[in-house]
């Protein structure tokens, strides 16, 4: 009996992948002959309506006589627009994160007393359960950081006394709980991974109660605990301005699919944090400073708007690394004209450039933003209306933050968790109903073939 060897590239594993690719072909025309909306997508791009929802609106185009017209792009929280509460919280001069987590779980903006309980009642939880991060965290270090939170958040499975109520009251307290302990997992998982996979130094801050969580966070990743109150405010918008992007987004919905099945909280989120890690959603922050950093080094004169265009072409037709064909951080499924949360970004990520001597970095930002839609028309033959996303400047905001770029997607997650945890409980309170989906089967009937006769 040949071995199977499951190197990669071994002939065997080629063997098994052609008789994968022999017996598994669906020609693309199969979608529209069926009627099947590939990628939840009906015929003009629009999502596939799927749920109700009180927590947010994304507004990203507007039809009229059946056609799709681009239009700015709009975020509301519970109704209230994404841009109104940024502008509040910076003219109040206070952390947002706390209060928008309050607003999507109950519904409404919390009074001060509210507010001011919730906070403490946030860092009362921060702190993970007895040997929680010796078990689970230092001794089986990872060297990703979003693999290591979507592990912890299910390990924390293990440590509640109560998992599998589904009760109003105890999904309530596991989405508190789980908001205010993703951030400490999240710190810690990076330094166990900087210790173990970098070889460097490896340290544990005590939390401090009174720090809001942006502020618990930078404690916890700098070496000397120091940052400023500027700095600090500037991570909460960015992470007030992640924590919600409606049912659909893919990591939220995946949050539904399962919570409709009545599985345990631990399990949702989990499985939400492993679809945002994906490069085509939230791993894209990652993905886009990589991208940036390949085009800075293969582009000589970062003004010539030709020779950023050419660059561009290659990365869609597969020549760059990765070789995905996406210019990461453009484009959007809902978004047309703007992202409103892109547009907040790039103000911020201006300003700083300005004054950290990165406005060279932030103009190619800029350049290639203004150039993908034309070069994607160019290569595709296809004219689209496509902006920058969420993901576009996030990253280059948080390197001029000092955020390591092994932390760019886990900050999105460890903001989102504040949208996950309002929709699973949204979608267990109103719904009711297993999401089942049908796939249209295009496999035949072909008589079943004992072993000894089979070529
Ligand atoms: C937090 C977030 O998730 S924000 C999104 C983060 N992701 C990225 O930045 C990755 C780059 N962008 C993309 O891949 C896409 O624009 C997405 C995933 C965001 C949206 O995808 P879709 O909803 O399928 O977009 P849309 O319907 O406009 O796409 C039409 C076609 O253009 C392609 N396309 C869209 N954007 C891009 C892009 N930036 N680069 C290359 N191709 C693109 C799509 O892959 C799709 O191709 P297909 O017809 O061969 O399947
Ligand atoms: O809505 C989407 O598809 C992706 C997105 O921007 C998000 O989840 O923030």
């Amino acid at each position: 009996m040949t071995e199977i060897n499951l190197e990669n590239h071994s002939p065997e594993l080629e063997a098994l992948c052609n008789e994968f690719r022999a017996n598994n072909r669906i020609s693309p025309e199969n979608f529209e002959l069926y009627q099947v909306k590939r990628g939840l997508r009906n015929p003009d791009g629009t999502g596939v309506m799927a749920g109700l929802t009180l927590i947010c609106n994304v507004h990203g185009y507007l039809i009229a006589d059946g056609e799709l017209i681009p239009d700015v792009g709009k975020l509301t929280y519970r109704g209230i627009d994404l841009n109104d509460i940024v502008n509040g919280c910076t003219a109040e001069n206070r952390f947002g994160f706390e209060e928008v987590a309050w607003l999507l779980l109950f519904g409404k903006q919390p009074t001060k007393s509210q507010l001011d309980n919730f906070r403490e009642v946030l860092s009362s939880c921060r702190e993970l359960p007895e040997y929680f991060a010796e078990d689970m965290i230092i001794k089986a270090p990872s060297k990703n950081v979003m693999n290591k939170l979507a592990r912890s958040v299910l390990a924390l499975y293990s440590y509640d006394g109560d998992p599998d109520n589904l009760s109003l009251e105890n999904n309530m307290r596991q989405a508190i709980q789980l908001i205010a302990r993703l951030p400490t997992i999240m710190t810690y998982a990076y330094q166990v991974k900087r210790r173990h996979f970098d070889k460097k130094s490896m340290y544990f801050h005590p939390l401090d109660p009174n720090q809001s969580t942006a502020e618990s966070i930078l404690n916890a990743i700098r070496p000397d605990r120091s940052f400023t109150d500027e700095e600090a405010k500037l991570l909460d918008i960015c992470m007030l301005i992640h924590a919600e992007h409606g049912g659909g987004n893919n990591s939220t919905f995946t949050a539904r699919v399962l919570s409709s099945t009545g599985t345990d909280i631990y399990s949702a989120i989990s499985a939400a944090i492993g679809s945002l890690k994906g490069p085509r959603h939230g791993g894209a922050n990652h993905r886009v400073m990589t991208m940036m950093n390949g085009l800075m080094e293969g582009v000589k004169d970062w003004k010539d708007e030709e020779e950023v265009s050419d660059y561009l072409e290659r990365i869609l037709r597969k020549k760059v690394p990765d070789h995905s064909g996406l210019i990461y951080g453009i484009g959007h499924a809902v978004y047309t004209l703007s992202d409103p949360r892109a547009v907040i970004l790039k103000k911020q990520a201006c300003k700083l450039a300005e004054k950290r001597g990165m406005k060279d970095q932030f103009d190619l930002f800029e350049r290639v933003e203004q150039l993908a839609p034309e070069v994607f028309a160019k290569v595709t033959g296809k004219p689209k209306v496509m902006c920058a996303n969420v993901d576009f400047y996030s990253g280059l905001v948080y390197e001029m933050l000092g955020i390591p770029s092994d932390l760019y997607t886990p900050m999105f997650a460890v903001s989102r968790i504040a949208g996950w945890c309002a929709h699973r409980i949204e979608e267990m309170e109103t719904c009711g109903r297993i999401m089942r989906p049908a796939y249209r089967s295009l496999s035949k009937s072909i008589p079943y073939v004992p072993i000894d006769q089979r070529n």
